[in-house]
């Protein structure tokens, strides 16, 4: 059934459905199967992600009809694909009447995903109104506290070098809270790899004291404040719970400087909503293992990394993980810089989208994935600026000397980006630097030949 006559008006102007406030709209990537007309494809997607089904229903009234989603713009040769969600459409919590972004994702990437009539549909961009950027909750805590903690200025506060316990399982407790306590001689930040919980052989009850001790000895011989993000993904929300809050026992007076990291894309949006409701006052951390299952360029359905970056904003994150760009172990390009723009700026121009966000408060983009200090200078040049949480994994226990060494080659590099200085020649000064070249050899023969000869280091 042909259901373009209802679900489709191609004469609606994007700048005045976006003037106008009173549509959440969604931009896509679509093919329809063969045989079905492009136009035709798209209203009954437009119909199975609002109002409508594949057939006419006799339920249906004119007030129904007022709140259909529109498909307002098609290029077929492009495969784009336009749809306006009027506001109506979308769920709103009993308790307190806000957006929800399950309601979104149910809509707009819900049924849609899998059709018979439809090969492919892939997310790429959305535009929300300020009125549903004010329902939304939007981060409560961001990287202007963490700053306040290491005294540093809470406005371009700088680079906050971190690092993620590695190995990733199979640390029992006392060697995984001295693997922190070395990297906290060095460095800021501390986060749990996502599979690290309350295994058998590391118990979190016994753990996270041990942890806790680490950070203040830490804290003591520095002088420095140090941040840890602790993992509280689980499938039931009161254990999440139970777990955020024996943490914030343990760390007592420095309960300040735990912040609570959940897996939001296996766990969905109600865990990301349980952190930021529960506990606004904790930096809400959003790791994305597995979102490569969507997001990835390689495939058609879904939606992007930018869009679950966006998404992440609107929920609460007060910081979401955004690849590397490039120059990381994991997929990602230059150009993904966009995705950190959209989340830290007030407005910024998507891949189709120009969004404002009215002042809600910026997520900040997490760095992470095969990063080490001869790498994160070309991140830096590319991103244009440093004030991002970057969780060096491999860059710190890999460094050859210590985690601690490992940890301070990261913050040189960040000085050495940011003075402008030549890499070799800062490496001639900084020797926690030098010796990340000879720590990762692969890396610094591909960014910088003839490092040896320079360096003055032989095989
Ligand atoms: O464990 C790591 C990185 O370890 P290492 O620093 O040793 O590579 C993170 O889970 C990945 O970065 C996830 O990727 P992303 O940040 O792109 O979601
Ligand atoms: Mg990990």
């Amino acid at each position: 059934m042909d259901q373009s006559a209802r679900y489709a008006d191609l004469s609606l102007k994007e700048e005045d459905l976006m003037k106008g406030g009173k549509h959440i709209l969604v931009a896509y990537k679509m093919k329809p199967k063969a045989g079905t007309g492009y136009l035709e494809g798209a209203a009954h997607f437009a119909a199975e992600s609002s109002t409508g089904t594949n057939v006419e229903v006799s339920t249906t009234d004119d007030f129904t009809k007022g709140v259909d989603a529109l498909v307002y713009y098609i290029d077929e040769a492009t495969e784009d694909m336009r749809i306006a969600y009027p506001l109506e459409l979308f769920d709103r919590n009993v308790t307190d009447g806000r957006f929800m972004m399950v309601s979104f994702l149910t809509l707009a990437i819900g049924n849609n995903q899998g059709m018979g009539d439809i090969e492919y549909a892939k997310m790429i961009d959305f535009y929300v109104p300020e009125r549903a950027i004010q329902m939304f909750d939007g981060p409560a805590t961001d990287i202007s506290n963490l700053w306040r903690i290491l005294g540093r200025p809470v406005e371009n506060g700088g680079y906050i070098a971190g690092t993620i316990i590695k190995p990733k399982l199979g640390l029992r407790p006392e060697p995984f809270a001295n693997a922190a306590y070395q990297f906290w001689l060095g460095g800021d930040f501390i986060k749990n790899d996502e599979p690290q919980g309350n295994q058998v052989f590391c118990p979190l009850k016994k753990v996270l004291p041990l942890v806790y001790d680490a950070m203040k000895r830490a804290q003591d011989e520095t002088g420095q404040a140090k941040l840890f993000s602790m993992n509280i993904t689980a499938d039931d929300h009161y254990e999440m719970c139970a777990r955020a809050d024996y943490a914030l026992e343990v760390f007592g007076p420095d309960a300040d400087k735990l912040a609570f990291l959940v897996d939001g894309y296996v766990g969905g949006p109600g865990m990301v909503t349980t952190a930021r409701r529960q506990y606004p006052g904790q930096y809400l951390h959003y790791h994305r293992a597995g979102h490569g299952a969507v997001t990835s360029p390689s495939s058609k359905r879904g939606y992007t990394a930018f869009v679950l970056a966006k998404m992440s904003r609107l929920q609460g994150a007060s910081g979401i993980h955004v690849g590397t760009m490039g120059y990381g172990k994991m997929e990602g390009e230059g150009d993904d810089k966009i995705i950190a723009y959209m989340i830290e700026r007030d407005e910024c121009q998507g891949p189709v989208y120009f969004q404002k966000w009215y002042g809600m408060k910026p997520t900040t983009p997490i760095i992470s994935g095969g990063m080490n200090a001869l790498r994160l200078p070309g991140f830096f040049e590319n991103l244009g600026h440093g004030n991002v949480i970057n969780t060096a994994g491999g860059g710190s226990y890999g460094h050859i000397d210590s985690p601690a060494a490992g940890a301070i080659s990261l913050r040189q590099s960040y000085e050495c980006w940011k003075s402008g200085a030549d890499p070799i020649e800062f490496a001639k000064e900084h020797k926690e630097f030098a010796r990340a070249f000879e720590s990762f050899p692969k890396d610094a023969d591909k960014l910088f030949p003839g490092w040896r000869e320079k360096l003055g280091v032989h095989k």
